[in-house]
């Protein structure tokens, strides 16, 4: 692609995540555990007195005592509610509906609209845009369409008609949260809410005089909004984030996209698809740096090297300043590691799409002692927050992108039922070993556990022999049938046990795919035991079929890599 404007020369240089985050002071850019598995250990908070107090054994709200009072230690002595959630994205609507199950009177205090950024600027509405684009690339692709004997005429889109698609998704999928919590009596309390206490919360909409309520145990599900590093001017017009893209309010002919993590490329196959050519900035030394290094390989290969996207490495947007007065968007860039400039790229658009930054400003954390790291809540394997002085604070948790763990909408909702159970008397962790990511390009990337790197560095340190087995969608009858090949399936494991440790695929309906791999590792099944699962055949899932039944288990070979199979 055309890269005339650009002034100068890049020499990519290597980039390690240090000297980044000091690049991006806060360092927000790159939060999210299943980047980071084996660096996010588990934080050992001193169990104070009353810490462990907190749980509810009745499951009725029988015990709640209307009004609420006050004992001599200044905690209520009796509560308006079993739980109360402050924040009603999918974290918040998880716990809700859990807690209804399990008979606990609930509330849901809300500040904005319900449903948070998955249902109305994150995963809903991209998805809408990408299925978009992948009809368009499909029906693009005169070559994928005359292997199937297909003629189709000149594909075209009505950018405010796919605009629209997205936007009425995002409503109605918000309708659907509000009203299934609804229709289960959850009290829904409209306005911010700001903690008093662990146990009280005032909330209150500008204007309007705040109200109080108390309950047995409050659950912080606040969220995140996108990070901008320094020296980025949003105008939301030329320069701006997912929040922006997301309406599609236009499509620019040549966009940059500063970072190659989830954002921005599910967005760089959003607008390759609609016609933009994409360039992509990114700080570290290759694109998609939070995959497994085999499966950045081949997803560069077929989601950059074959579109229109070329890409800087090793390089930080320094300053960004969007378009005006004629002058396109300027992007000034510096290398990663030295900060020596590295010239300046003018562009039409620039998408932000370096991270994010967890959304805990005005809870009034200062009145439970809690002070946030780089803005997150640290909680324990539990979710339960942990203080100032590293101690938990009783009847207090957080779960979801405010916390950090692992900022996916499933995981917010996997910790706020597991916070559920634990209030309801049954100690539950969260193996977050075990919740699956994907990104949803086409074709799709998916994982679950550690990536190869982690999972021998892990090996290194505890002791044990990692094996390596893979599988290609070349073999896969399903796949063939649909002209889709191109793909591959990574298992990691442990030869001696079978144990799961990773599994990586990029492929046709990777998403789908990645569940049977993330549910043997939940349930501890070993690949003995899952090898003898039955798959329908013809499907995609004999991919994880085959790549199950290639490991070598208890024959001693670190390194069991299945030949690259005959089409059939
Ligand atoms: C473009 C994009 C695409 C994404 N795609 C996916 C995907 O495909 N799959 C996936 O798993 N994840 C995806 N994510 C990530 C996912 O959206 C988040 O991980 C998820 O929304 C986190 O849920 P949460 O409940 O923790 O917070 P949020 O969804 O952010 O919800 C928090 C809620 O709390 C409210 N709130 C905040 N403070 C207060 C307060 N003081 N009082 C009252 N209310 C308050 C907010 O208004 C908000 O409604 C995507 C994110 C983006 C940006
Ligand atoms: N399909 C999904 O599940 C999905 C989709 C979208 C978003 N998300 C979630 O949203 C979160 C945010 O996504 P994201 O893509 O913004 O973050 P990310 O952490 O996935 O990627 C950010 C990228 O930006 C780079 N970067 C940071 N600062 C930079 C700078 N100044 N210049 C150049 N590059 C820079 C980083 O090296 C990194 O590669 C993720 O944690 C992800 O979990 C999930």
């Amino acid at each position: 692609m055309e890269t005339a404007s650009f002034q100068a020369s890049f020499l990519l240089s290597p980039a390690h995540r240090s000297s980044v985050s000091t690049a991006t002071p806060h360092g927000l850019a790159f939060c999210g555990l299943h980047k980071n598995l084996l660096s996010v250990k588990t934080t050992c908070a001193k169990v104070g007195s009353h810490s462990l107090t907190t749980q509810n054994p009745g499951k009725s709200s029988s015990w709640r005592v209307m009004a609420s009072g006050s004992s001599n230690n200044g905690t209520p002595s009796s509560f308006d509610y079993d739980v109360i959630i402050i924040g009603a994205g999918v974290g918040g609507h998880g716990a809700a509906l859990h807690a209804v199950e399990k008979g606990l009177k609930t509330a849901i205090i809300e500040g904005d609209v319900v449903g948070g950024t998955c249902v109305n600027r994150g995963c809903v509405p991209s998805k809408a845009l990408l299925a978009v684009s992948g009809r368009m690339r499909e029906l693009q692709d005169e070559h994928h369409l005359k292997a199937l004997g297909i003629k189709v005429a000149e594909a075209g889109y009505e950018r405010q008609a796919v605009a629209d698609h997205a936007n009425n998704l995002a409503l109605r999928i918000r309708g659907n949260l509000t009203n299934s919590m609804k229709a289960l009596g959850v009290d829904i309390l409209t306005g911010v809410g700001t903690l008093l206490g662990p146990q009280t919360v005032k909330y209150g909409k500008v204007g309007f005089t705040d109200k109080t309520v108390t309950a047995k145990n409050i659950i912080i599900a606040t969220g995140s909004v996108p990070f901008v590093p320094p020296g980025i001017e949003i105008d939301g017009k030329t320069v701006f984030t997912s929040d922006h893209a997301l309406k599609l309010e236009w499509v620019p002919d040549w966009i940059a996209i500063v970072g190659s993590g989830y954002i921005g490329l599910e967005f760089s196959d959003v607008y390759t698809a609609l016609g933009s050519e994409v360039t992509f900035i990114e700080a570290l030394d290759t694109l998609m740096p939070g995959f497994d290094p085999e499966i950045t390989k081949l997803a560069q290969r077929v989601l950059i090297n074959t579109r229109k996207i070329d890409y800087h490495i090793g390089v930080l947007a320094k300053k960004i300043t969007p378009a005006k007065d004629g002058k396109p968007v300027q992007i000034e860039l510096v290398d990663t590691k030295t900060k020596e400039p590295k010239g300046t790229l003018e562009v039409d658009a620039a998408l932000i799409a370096t991270g994010r930054a967890p959304f805990t400003k005005g809870l009034g954390l200062e009145n439970v002692n809690v002070v946030t790291q780089r803005g997150f809540i640290s909680v324990d394997d539990r979710m339960r927050v942990i203080d100032a002085n590293g101690e938990l604070v009783p009847s207090l948790f957080c779960i979801g992108d405010a916390n950090g763990k692992m900022m996916l909408a499933h995981a917010a909702s996997a910790q706020g039922i597991s916070v559920i159970e634990q209030i309801s008397g049954s100690d539950n962790v969260l193996n977050h070993l075990s919740v699956p990511a994907a990104c949803f390009t086409h074709p799709e990337i998916s994982m679950v556990g550690l990536t190869e790197p982690q999972a021998r560095q892990k090996a290194e340190e505890e002791g044990f022999e990692v094996s390596v087995a893979k599988t290609s969608f070349k073999a896969n009858t399903k796949a063939l049938a649909e002209n889709e090949g191109e793909g591959l399936a990574k298992l990691i494991y442990r030869p001696d046990t079978g144990e799961v440790l990773g599994v990586h695929i990029f492929g046709l309906h990777a998403a789908d795919l990645i569940h049977e791999a993330s549910n043997a590792i939940a349930m501890g099944t070993s690949i003995q035991e899952i090898k003898f699962a039955v798959h329908a055949h013809p499907t995609l899932s004999e991919v994880l079929d085959e790549l199950f039944k290639s490991a070598k288990v208890g024959e001693h070979s670190p390194v069991s890599v299945k030949a690259e199979p005959v089409a059939v």
